[in-house]
């Protein structure tokens, strides 16, 4: 009940913050369209005694107060629907808004790395769409509860007794919550069957993997993974709609049989003589109103529980995603680095895992510094980076900014001084200038800065070559959105990796894995003389994760993991000296080049 309550409130207030006005509109409209109707069945009961007893001017006004008033009860409600349309349209927006804050506000993103977080998120997608059915629900609620008293009132004045038709409505209530509870736990359970058909579908209809799927002729093996899926969750949610259907007819037949004894009850009374024949006629068309409204507040009811469990998932989510520590982080990382980063004594492990990842890593990055991370893939590369990055917190151990434990940085202070392109980059489909301005928010309409930024990429000259040089529209979802290649949407990425000019560390992982040797090359010279500039500035240190060594050997330093242990440390020519894993890499890509 407190879950309802509380969504019934969080919907209003929403409404209502949304637009005042048309939330009053769409309440009184409604009101007034609900509580005609059980108006109206008091008029026909006064219009048939007023006929039987031939009293004609008074059963003309009895006729003309029904008319108006059936006209009310049918055509209220459409002029209310204007007025919430726009209200719920805006709800929903607000709804998803909050989906998308909670996802993605928080400083950390060890939640999504969560299972239950993940089936969480599948079932409020699905839900964020029903949420105007849950404010229509809400504001027709109002104007049945007046309906409901006005109903009362009238029927016990033909017979006390009357008033327990009412409280017939409780059992098809407690059956829909049970129906409802039923339905949610099937939901639940077949979340992640429907999150993973899901992504297949994604997968299998993505422009972008197209051309793999195709060639690996993978694509039947994935339909019938999806179609098996997908039958599977299906299976799940129909057993559960089978036993919400029982639960919920049971209840209605409690009252389909207290209706027929109440409409019993006022007829014998007329036939013993204590009741008129506009009694009868009040009560047949008022007992069905009360049918009628049950029936719907029964669905208003499941609409709102719907919509409260919907809040209820979300505030859970949202309390859930704490991110690290945002309590204790209050500290100001320094406007320079002097001394360094380092991690000191630092374990992993992902969050819902034990396996460590990171083990006893003790390192220094020196202010200043290029450093590049190497190792065989999944030796714990990018895991590095992550924890620079305050993505997560260690399992053990601490990473240092200049003596300072990160856990102690305000996180959006740090990641302001933070710029990174990542493996992963996002493909924005905005406008060229935009895809890069946006590595530095403040500058992101400054043409001088994108083109510096995309100067520093190598990139120079990629506008130019582009129908509407810097407004050019990027991505396929446009009917005049330009597709770029790998190689290009990865120099976008890596010019607004460098938008920012002040930062102080600089985290490019594997930022050149789609470029050409030429192209990587020329990169990592001009990349070179940023990461200088930027040294000079603010003591800032550059730190790349790549798999080319001819980028890794102009580093200051390099940093060899493998198996989740940093086990050399040094720049090229005293690690090659050294003949350990770094030298035996190092020849065999030299080798493979030659
Ligand atoms: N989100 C995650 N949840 C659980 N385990 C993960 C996650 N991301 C990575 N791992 C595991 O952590 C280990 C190190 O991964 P990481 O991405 O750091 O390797 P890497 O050295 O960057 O590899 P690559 O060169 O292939 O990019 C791998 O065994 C990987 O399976």
């Amino acid at each position: 009940m407190r879950v309802l309550l509380t969504g019934a409130w969080t919907m209003i207030a929403t409404a209502w913050r949304l637009n005042p006005r048309k939330t009053a509109l769409a309440v009184a409209l409604m009101t007034a369209g609900a509580v005609a109707a059980p108006l109206l069945a008091a008029a026909l009961g006064w219009m048939t005694r007023e006929v039987v007893a031939g009293a004609t001017g008074r059963a003309v006004l009895a006729g003309v107060t029904v008319a108006v008033l059936a006209v009310t009860a049918l055509t209220l409600s459409h002029f209310a629907h204007l007025a919430y349309y726009e209200l719920s349209e805006l709800a929903e927006l607000d709804f998803d808004e909050r989906v998308v804050e909670v996802s993605n506000g928080s400083p950390g993103i060890e939640h999504h790395e969560r299972a239950e977080h993940a089936d969480t998120w599948t079932v409020l997608r699905q839900e964020g769409g029903r949420f105007r059915t849950g404010l229509e629900a809400l504001l027709n609620g109002v104007g049945l509860l007046l309906a409901v008293v006005l109903t009362a009132v009238l029927l016990a004045g033909r017979n006390p007794l009357l008033l327990l038709l009412p409280v017939a409505a409780v059992p098809p209530l407690l059956a829909g919550r049970a129906a409802e509870r039923v339905l949610d736990r099937a939901r639940t359970a077949t979340a992640e069957p429907t999150r993973t058909a899901l992504n297949l579908f994604h997968l299998t209809t993505s422009a972008r993997l197209a051309g793999e799927l195709r060639v690996s002729r993978v694509g039947d093996e994935l339909r019938a993974r999806h179609g098996r899926l997908w039958a599977r969750a299906t299976r799940g949610l129909w057993r559960a709609h089978l036993t919400a259907t029982w639960l919920r007819a049971a209840g209605q037949v409690v009252f389909a049989l207290a209706y027929v004894a109440g409409v019993l009850l006022v007829v014998r009374d007329a036939i013993a003589g204590r009741r008129g024949v506009g009694d009868v006629v009040l009560v047949v068309v008022l007992a069905a109103q009360v049918n009628q409204q049950v029936a719907t507040a029964v669905t208003l009811l499941q609409d709102l529980q719907r919509m409260a469990g919907a809040y209820r998932r979300l505030t859970e989510a949202a309390a859930s995603v704490t991110g690290p520590d945002p309590v204790a982080a209050r500290d100001s990382p320094p406007p320079r680095l002097r001394h360094g980063i380092d991690f000191a004594g630092v374990a992993f492990a992902y969050p819902g895992t034990d396996a460590p990842v990171l083990r006893e890593v003790d390192l220094h990055l020196p202010a200043g510094a290029t450093v590049a991370v190497v190792g065989e893939n999944g030796a714990g590369k990018s895991t590095l980076v992550k924890l620079l990055c305050g993505f997560y917190r260690p399992s053990a151990g601490r990473v240092l900014v200049d003596g300072a434990d990160l856990r102690g940085l305000a996180l959006p202070e740090w990641r302001a001084r933070i710029a990174a392109g990542f493996q992963d980059f996002v493909r924005y489909e905005f406008r060229v200038g935009q895809v890069v301005g946006l590595g530095d928010l403040p500058r992101m309409s400054s043409e001088p800065a994108v083109r510096e930024a995309l100067d520093r990429a190598d990139a120079a000259d990629l506008p130019d070559r582009l129908p509407d040089g810097l407004r050019t529209r990027l991505g396929k979802s446009y009917a005049d959105g330009v597709e770029l290649s790998g190689g290009q949407w990865q120099k976008l990425a890596l010019g607004r990796a460098v938008m920012r000019e002040a930062p102080l560390l600089l985290v490019l992982d594997e930022p050149t894995s789609a470029l050409d040797p030429e192209a990587e090359h020329a990169l990592f010279r001009r990349y070179a003389e940023h990461a200088k500039r930027v040294a000079r500035r603010t003591g800032g240190i550059t730190v790349f994760v790549s798999h080319r060594f001819s980028a890794v050997r102009t580093a200051d330093l390099i940093v060899v993991v493998r198996g989740g242990r940093v086990v050399e440390v040094g720049d090229h020519a005293a690690l090659v000296a050294g003949g350990g894993l770094y030298a035996e890499l190092f020849a065999l890509q030299a080798k493979s080049y030659r």
